[in-house]
């Protein structure tokens, strides 16, 4: 089963297109990250498939349910965190997920015993007692995920869940997120930090000028660009000159290191293929690694930088 499945997804606002035919498939259980530089409507996309927003064309099934003709049954099984956090400063953390607990009518003893639940498990059992106001940007993240969680929905949607924080609080966020999935709960996540989707994702989708520029896995989409090459290293000057005449041209020289910078995507494939050719003439290489892009490199390449936006 498909926790979301969206076909051309469109909207606009004025002349300004945001998404130009979006199409999203998310399996359950997992976490799909939607990346994008700043502006490249993934809020817009969260926003709609949340049913916060109305898109102006295509069709999307969320949990099963038609986004539009049962936008109820939706919002029953998912939870939402953006940037519009619904945290409440001069309430405790436990007064906000009280507060939760009463808009999920789920009555005094059941919202008590989720509340205490969450607390323990967010680690916000001390914080809990000071009004929101007074936190720290990790805890109050922290806070507003498990609010979120308050109706134990089946979808979270994370908008930048993390932006702003330090890298402890970071991580803090991360592991919350992976213990949700491994509970069954899928994730849709935005981010700008390719570092953050590279951890997390299973599969990620690049946003760009309204299109999905790209899709895949983390390790699919860094095989995408070039940049990629196998890295021999050599004991003797001897075996350095007899690989790079074996590999010819296509190999960057490291003199002084005596290695060889071979291309290639990354794949056993392509790895196999190269041990052979040593092996054929003989050739000890005494160290091997493999250099695959980093996320960086993809987004770099995929999305265009230049744009006025
Ligand atoms: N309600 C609105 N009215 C008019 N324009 C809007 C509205 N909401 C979003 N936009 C525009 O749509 C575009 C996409 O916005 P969106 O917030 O979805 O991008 P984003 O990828 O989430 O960016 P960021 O990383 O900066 O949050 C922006 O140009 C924004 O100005």
């Amino acid at each position: 089963m498909h926790a979301i499945q969206a076909t051309s997804l469109r909207k606009s606002y004025g002349e300004k297109v945001v998404l130009d035919g979006i199409d999203l498939d998310v399996p359950q259980g997992t976490i799909f990250s939607l990346l994008g530089p700043n502006g490249a409507g993934k809020t817009t996309a969260v926003q709609i498939l949340s049913t916060l927003v109305r898109a102006d064309g295509g069709q999307a099934r969320v949990l099963g349910h038609d986004l539009v003709a049962e936008a109820d049954a939706v919002r029953a099984g998912i939870g939402v965190t953006g940037q519009f956090a619904a945290v409440d400063g001069l309430l405790t953390g436990a007064e906000n997920l009280l507060l939760m607990a009463d808009l999920h009518h789920l009555g005094r003893a059941e919202g008590r015993r989720r509340t205490d639940d969450l607390l323990e498990r967010f680690d916000l059992v001390e914080a809990a007692k000071k009004p929101a106001s007074s936190y720290s940007g990790g805890i109050r993240r922290r806070l507003d995920i498990a609010m979120t969680l308050v109706g134990e929905p089946r979808l979270i949607f994370l908008d930048e869940p993390t932006t702003g924080l330090d890298p402890r609080s970071r991580h803090n966020v991360w592991q919350l997120i992976r213990d949700q999935v491994a509970h069954g709960v899928t994730v849709f996540l935005t981010t700008q930090y390719l570092e953050e989707a590279d951890q997390l994702a299973d599969r990620i989708a690049v946003l760009d000028g309204g299109k999905l520029v790209a899709q895949g896995t983390p390790e699919e989409l860094k095989r995408l660009v070039p940049g990629g090459h196998i890295r021999l290293r050599f004991s003797s000057p001897e075996a350095f000159e007899k690989a790079a005449l074996t590999f010819g041209r296509r190999v960057l020289r490291e003199e002084d290191a005596l290695a060889l910078q071979v291309p290639s995507d990354g794949s056993s494939r392509s790895l196999r293929a190269l041990l052979d050719r040593l092996d054929q003439y003989a050739i000890d290489a005494d160290e091997l690694s493999v250099h695959t892009p980093d996320l960086d490199d993809v987004f770099f390449a995929l999305t265009d930088k230049d744009r006025v936006r």
